[in-house]
């Protein structure tokens, strides 16, 4: 198959849409966005270092890939299940679950980052 760029800026556009039909609309999303600026914010507060810089936007893209994923489940089980049905509840839950362990993970790596800048 022969590499087109206008296929690729296209696919970029795409992917592009998927992230602005979840902003302002997904609860969860927004608190990430909300919680990324403020860790942002405090990391050029305290002057963080190359290394903690890299480190903190792993963390955030993580998280929001994670709940960017999650939101992409919900709606294509909504899809498919749009009755109840206690295993389309489950796959619900585990991808939630998936992005809390993301969360909690750069919650604890946020602390230990940022705690020493507070002592
Ligand atoms: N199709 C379903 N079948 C069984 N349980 C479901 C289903 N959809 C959602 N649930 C359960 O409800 C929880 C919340 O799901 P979700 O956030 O999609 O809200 P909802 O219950 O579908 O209602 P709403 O979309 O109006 O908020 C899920 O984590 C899951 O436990």
């Amino acid at each position: 198959m022969k590499y087109s760029l206008k296929k690729q800026i296209r696919s970029f556009g795409y992917a592009w849409k998927g992230i602005r039909q979840c902003v302002g609309k997904e609860q969860n999303l927004s608190f990430h966005l909300i919680t990324t600026a403020v860790v942002i914010a405090a990391g050029f507060f305290f002057g963080i270092t190359r290394t903690e810089w890299i480190v903190i936007i792993l963390c955030i893209g993580v998280v929001i890939a994670a709940e960017l994923f999650n939101t992409a489940i919900e709606k294509l089980v909504d899809l498919v299940s749009p009755e109840r049905h206690p295993i389309a509840g489950q796959v619900k839950d585990i991808a939630a679950g998936a992005v809390l362990v993301c969360a909690v993970a750069a919650a604890i790596i946020g602390i230990i980052i940022f705690l020493p800048y507070l002592s």
